[in-house]
């Protein structure tokens, strides 16, 4: 059977099929309303230490493409927040539009960002990823928007290694890239209990979106549409509008770390 996707017959709308909990409770992404945010002064400020030494490759994933990190130890890692304990970078990854005027899985009042960068963490009061995915409180993603505006040098790194990775499950290696570099001077936030926005779906996930987008450039956003969804020798179909929309927001309150 044909797998998920982001087409008419495999994307968003027919996820529910295989993953009834797409209709789930904390389902993600959601559309943020700063108005109806409540400012909570018991937030703590987020902590990001990223290693750049951590960093390990980039891949093609088939849907999106990601850096993935060195987990085996905490030395890239989110504290504080809206988050008790540690938890360990895994991996980044975006999700991006076919045009300028969307791509962003979260909105704010409606409006569609370009592209929309995730930063995963596990909890590691489990032993892995795979265990940390399936608990209530086992993923925190930081989401960053990117808005279109000056070319962004620290992401060009990371376009400057797609020409490797063009089709579906090629990597390479990645190395000595600091993640903290793709960050906004501010670490404001938004933040709610949501879900992965790919299948399966789980709702595990604490998200902390941040207000400040980082800038990205129409030239740098044409880059991210040269990846492939297809693998080698298949028909090729530029990966684009890799985004679920925002959700249901079922009664959860979503809280402001700023006022
Ligand atoms: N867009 S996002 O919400 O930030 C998001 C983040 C991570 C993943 C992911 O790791 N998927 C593969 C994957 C799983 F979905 C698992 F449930 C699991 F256990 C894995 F080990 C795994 F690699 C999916 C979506
Ligand atoms: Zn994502």
């Amino acid at each position: 059977s044909h797998g998920w996707g982001y087409g008419p017959t495999n994307g968003p709308d027919k996820w529910g099929e295989d993953f009834p909990v797409a209709n789930g409770p904390r389902q993600s992404p959601i559309n943020i309303v700063p108005k109806e945010a409540q400012y909570d002064s018991s937030l703590k400020a987020l902590k990001l230490k990223y290693d750049p030494s951590n960093s390990k490759g980039i891949l093609n994933n088939g849907h999106s493409f990601q850096v993935d990190f060195v987990d085996d130890t905490d030395s890239s890692t989110l504290t504080g927040g809206p988050i008790s304990g540690t938890y360990r970078l895994k991996q980044f990854h975006f999700h991006w539009g076919a045009s300028d005027d969307r791509g962003s899985e979260h909105t704010v009042n409606g409006i569609k960002f370009p592209c929309e960068l995730h930063l995963v963490h596990w909890n590691t009061k489990y032993p892995n990823f795979g265990e940390a995915a399936s608990q209530p409180d086992g993923l925190a993603v930081v989401g960053v928007f990117l808005k279109i505006g000056a070319a962004n040098p620290r992401l060009q790194k990371v376009l400057d290694a797609l020409d490797a990775i063009k089709t579906k499950g090629k990597q390479t290696t990645f190395t000595n890239f600091d993640a903290k570099t793709l960050l906004p001077p501010s670490l404001d936030y938004w933040t709610y209990d949501g879900s992965l926005t790919t299948p399966p779906l789980l709702e595990s996930v604490t998200w902390i979106v941040l207000k400040e987008p980082i800038s990205v450039s129409s030239v740098q956003m044409a880059k991210f549409r040269s990846l492939l969804f297809t693998g080698e020798g298949e028909a090729p179909c530029c990966m684009a509008d890799n985004y679920r929309p925002p959700q249901p927001l079922k009664g959860r309150q979503v809280r402001a770390s700023f006022k």
